[in-house]
């Protein structure tokens, strides 16, 4: 866990609304190291998802600069973006974005048609528990259950990098708990490096690193030397 997968240098983005400017990110330097799962901990507004954005190619710096390991996202167009999220970059977001009309597996299937080496969608979706509701649809199951199906689309593509703003923002402990041992589980078996933004301080506990925002700005990185499984995660 040592080699940066990510390397951000003087990262500012500013928003220009009309009239006011907003710094959302106000000079970001970062690395983030293959393998790791980071959570991304700070109060709304300070610059958190901006930066995640940035980080998936979803988004673009104002100045500074990015790197996923060499490749410098800084300078690409947009179709070089597009590749680079389609090759490299799964997105798990609060709200599970599923296609009501789909099953599970239809719904994970979307991403594996257009993969390069994908997993099978069965696979995908046994990894995260829910072998037994393939052929359901997101109306047929819990928010829990939903946000699985998010991560099993997420991974199907073998991602080197899971990006997940507020996963368990909408669910309830116990269902946000699973959802985590699957992120936790997916982080373990593949070493996909995973990046959690949360609210939730209590989250900090799992991740091998933490990242502190304030005011679009990094206040502090700690390094947890035992860390807790999701289980005993309360919240
Ligand atoms: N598209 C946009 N246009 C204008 N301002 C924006 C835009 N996106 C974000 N901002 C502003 O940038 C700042 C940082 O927002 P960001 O969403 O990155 O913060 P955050 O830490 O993720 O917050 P939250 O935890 O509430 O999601 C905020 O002041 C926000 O209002």
């Amino acid at each position: 866990m040592d080699r940066p997968i990510f390397r951000t240098e003087g990262v500012t983005k500013v928003y220009d609304t009309g009239g006011a400017k907003v710094h959302a990110l106000a000079g970001v330097d970062l690395e983030l190291f293959a393998g790791e799962l980071a959570v991304l901990l700070g109060p709304s507004g300070s610059g958190k998802s901006t930066l995640l954005n940035i980080l998936g190619g979803l988004d673009r710096v104002s100045s500074g600069k990015v790197w996923f390991r060499d490749l410098d996202l800084t300078a690409l167009r947009d179709r070089g973006l597009t590749r680079y999220r389609r090759d490299h970059v799964g997105f798990v977001f609060q709200f599970y974005n599923l296609v009501p009309s789909l099953s599970a597996r239809e719904n994970v299937q979307l991403v594996t048609d257009v993969a390069r080496d994908p997993m099978d969608p069965a696979e995908a979706l046994g990894l995260v528990g829910l072998s037994h509701r393939i052929d359901h649809f997101p109306a047929e199951m819990s928010g829990g259950e939903q946000q699985r199906v998010a991560i099993a689309r997420a991974i199907a593509k073998r991602p080197e990098v899971l990006l997940c703003d507020e996963p368990t923002g909408a669910l309830d402990s116990k269902t946000g708990v699973q959802v985590l041992e699957a992120l936790k589980d997916i982080n373990d078996r593949f070493g996909t490096t995973t990046v959690v933004i949360t609210h939730n301080a209590a989250i900090r506990k799992m991740a091998h690193r933490v990242v502190r925002f304030h005011d679009g700005r990094i206040s502090g990185v700690e390094v947890n030397d035992t860390r807790l499984a999701p289980h005993e995660i309360a919240w």
